[in-house]
């Protein structure tokens, strides 16, 4: 049996910490922490086991995989206490692991390990594999109703207003890096398609808003020596926060389920 210890009890933390709590075989929830107190403790009053509310860096002394749901500032403090303590950390926060690339070489001084689940994405298998031979361009194109935009900090930032849209407004072009650092809460996706392909240097990336949309849509082209593909997922936003699509959570307890699972499959 396996602890978990789950940090952030938002959005996708506490979808993660209800299903343990309901019963995973081989996994077992130990821990929690929380940004906010009072309303982490009315969540944990949910579960049918509570646990208790500790500091981010007291989940590694309790638990063996750590799943990082908190925002992106709290990052460092989550994953270096974790990887020091040789553990296995599970994450979807992908722009925080470019804005730390120093994080890595920290897991492997203590034999901790990094993992980013797919999140809100797809085909970070076929990226992988192709990676292992030559990708010759890949692009990924975000398209969001601005309701999943407006608290973005770019936007908030430069004052745009995309209460009025009527058509679909461009609102960022360039690399996948600069993309993750003006939109770290947003685009995750595209700093982990950069860190599984030919990086977030090479790998270009458009944001847009999109009045007609109801969904968060990523769309990823890839041409490689081995086979070219274009995927598209059409993301359902949650109600707590429209920016993080429902897969999301689901993405990450499939990757704890894989941290035990005798049988593994995809890349
Ligand atoms: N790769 C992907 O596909 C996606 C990645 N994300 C990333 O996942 C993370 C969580 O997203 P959501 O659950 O939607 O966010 P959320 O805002 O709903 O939840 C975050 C939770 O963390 C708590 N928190 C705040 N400061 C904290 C701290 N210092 N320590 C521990 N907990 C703290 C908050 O109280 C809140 O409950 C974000 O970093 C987001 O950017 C989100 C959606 C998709
Ligand atoms: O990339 C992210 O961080 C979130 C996202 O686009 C989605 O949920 O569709």
């Amino acid at each position: 049996m396996k602890k978990v210890a789950i940090a952030g009890l938002g959005t996708i933390g506490l979808v993660v910490a209800k299903r343990l709590d309901a019963g995973i075989e081989g996994l077992k929830l130990v821990a929690v922490s929380s940004g906010n107190r009072e309303k982490a403790e009315a969540k944990l009053a949910e579960l049918s086991s509570p646990v208790p509310m500790v500091s981010n860096e007291t989940l590694a002394t309790l638990a063996d995989i750590i799943v990082d749901c908190a925002p992106t500032k709290a990052f460092d403090t989550v994953a270096e206490s974790a990887l020091k303590a040789g553990r296995t950390l599970v994450t979807v926060s992908g722009a925080a692991i470019l804005k730390n690339p120093g994080i890595v070489d920290v897991a492997r001084a203590h034999g901790g390990r990094i993992v980013l689940a797919t999140g809100a994405l797809l085909g970070l298998d076929a990226v992988r594999a192709a990676a292992e031979g030559n990708i010759h361009s890949i692009r990924m194109r975000t398209a969001k109703p601005p309701k999943s935009l407006v608290t973005a900090e770019y936007v908030v930032k430069n004052g745009i207003d995309l209460s009025g849209l009527t058509e679909p407004l461009k609102l960022f072009s360039g690399t996948a890096r600069e993309g993750a650092m003006a939109f770290p809460a947003n685009v995750n996706v595209a700093a982990a398609l950069g860190l599984a392909g030919v990086g977030a240097d090479r790998t270009e990336l458009e944001i847009w808003a999109d009045p007609a949309l109801e969904r968060n849509t990523h769309t990823i082209t890839v041409d490689a020596d081995s086979a070219s593909f274009e995927l598209r997922i059409q993301n359902i936003p949650t109600d707590e926060n429209p920016g993080t699509g429902r897969i999301t959570a689901l993405s990450v307890i499939a990757a704890i389920k894989a941290q035990v699972a005798p049988l593994h499959v995809g890349t």
